[in-house]
C-alpha cells in the first residue's frame, strides 16, 4: 500500500489491487480503467496492444473532503488522480491517452490544467497547436515540449496544448488533475497515432522518437517547470491545499485569458 500523501488528503495506491482507496471522510464520485486493447492506435508500436489486457491505468475522480465539496462543485473543477502502471507497451513507457481541450463558449483561449505528481518519475508532453479542431487541415504543431516531473511537483498545461503524461519511472506513477470543465478532444492525437514524440525505455534510458504520422514538427524541447505562488503552484504544497485555502488563486482555470503570459513563464 502506497500512500499518496503529496495529495493532500488520505489516498493511498493499493500495489495489490491496483485500486485507489480512500481514508475516511474523503469521497470520490467514481473510476474508471484503461487497459491496453483500449490504446491501439496511440502506440509506438501497436503490435504490443494486441491481444493483451494488461492494466495501463486507473483514474478516479471528484475526489475531496466532504467539507470542500462546495468549493469544487461552485466551480464545478474536476479534481482527480490517475495512476499509471509500470512497464512499456512494446518498449514504450506508460502513458495515458491524451487529449486537448476543446474551447468553451465565451473565451477565446483554451482552459488550462494543473497536474501535480504523487509518487514517482513523469514526463508530461505538451503539443501546442491553435488548429487542433480542423480535422480536415494539416496539424500545425507551433511547439513540442517535454518536462520531466518528481513526486510534488507541478505543471499548468498551457492554452492550447495537447497533453500525455508518461510513466519514466519504475514503480507506478500517480498524478493529480485540476481542470474546469470543458470538451475533451481525442480524435486530433488518435487521428496521428499519439502526440509527436514516443517515450522509450531503450535498456533503461529513456529516449524520444518522433511519430512519423505528423508533417514538419518543431524540435522538442526539454523544459523546467517553475513554480508560482499566486496562481497557487508551489512545490511543498499540495494543490488540493492550495485551492481550498485560496480558491480564487485558481481563477486562471476558467478566465485563461488574462494569464496565458504567467502560465508561460512557468515552463522554461
Ligand atoms: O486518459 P483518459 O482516458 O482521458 O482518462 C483519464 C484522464 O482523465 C482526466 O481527464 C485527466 O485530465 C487525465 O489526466 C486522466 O488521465
Amino acid at each position: 500500500m502506497t500512500e499518496l500523501s503529496k495529495f493532500g488528503l488520505r489516498v493511498f495506491f493499493d500495489d495489490a489491487t491496483q485500486e485507489l482507496t480512500f481514508g475516511e471522510g474523503v469521497v470520490c464520485g467514481g473510476g474508471s480503467s484503461k487497459h491496453l486493447q483500449k490504446m491501439k492506435g496511440l502506440l509506438y508500436r501497436d503490435s504490443a496492444a494486441e491481444n493483451c489486457d494488461e492494466l495501463c491505468y486507473v483514474f478516479c475522480h471528484d475526489i475531496y473532503r466532504e467539507e470542500d465539496r462546495h468549493l469544487f462543485e461552485k466551480r464545478q473543477y474536476a479534481n482527480g488522480i490517475t495512476v499509471l502502471m509500470p512497464g512499456t507497451m512494446g518498449g514504450e513507457c506508460r502513458k495515458n491517452s491524451g487529449h486537448y481541450h476543446g474551447y468553451v463558449p465565451g473565451h477565446i483561449c483554451t482552459f488550462p490544467e494543473v497536474y501535480e505528481v504523487l509518487t514517482g518519475e513523469a514526463v508530461f508532453l505538451l503539443q501546442e497547436s491553435r488548429n487542433f479542431d480542423h480535422a480536415d487541415e494539416e496539424l500545425k504543431v507551433e511547439t513540442l515540449r517535454a518536462v520531466f516531473l518528481k513526486a510534488g511537483e507541478k505543471i499548468i498545461v498551457p492554452p492550447f496544448c495537447g497533453h500525455c503524461a508518461i510513466n519514466v519511472g519504475e514503480g507506478p506513477m500517480a498524478f493529480g488533475n485540476l481542470a474546469a470543465p470543458s470538451p475533451l478532444l481525442y480524435a486530433p492525437i488518435q487521428q496521428r497515432h499519439g502526440l509527436g514524440v514516443y517515450v522509450l525505455n531503450i535498456q533503461g534510458r529513456i529516449v524520444f522518437v518522433y511519430n512519423s504520422h505528423y508533417k514538419d514538427l518543431p524540435q522538442l524541447t526539454i523544459v523546467q517547470a517553475h513554480e508560482n505562488p499566486a496562481l497557487g503552484i508551489t512545490f511543498g504544497k499540495s494543490v488540493y491545499e492550495s485551492f481550498v485555502s485560496s480558491p480564487e488563486r485558481f481563477n486562471f482555470l476558467d478566465e485563461p485569458e488574462q494569464y496565458q503570459e504567467e502560465i508561460e513563464h512557468m515552463l522554461g
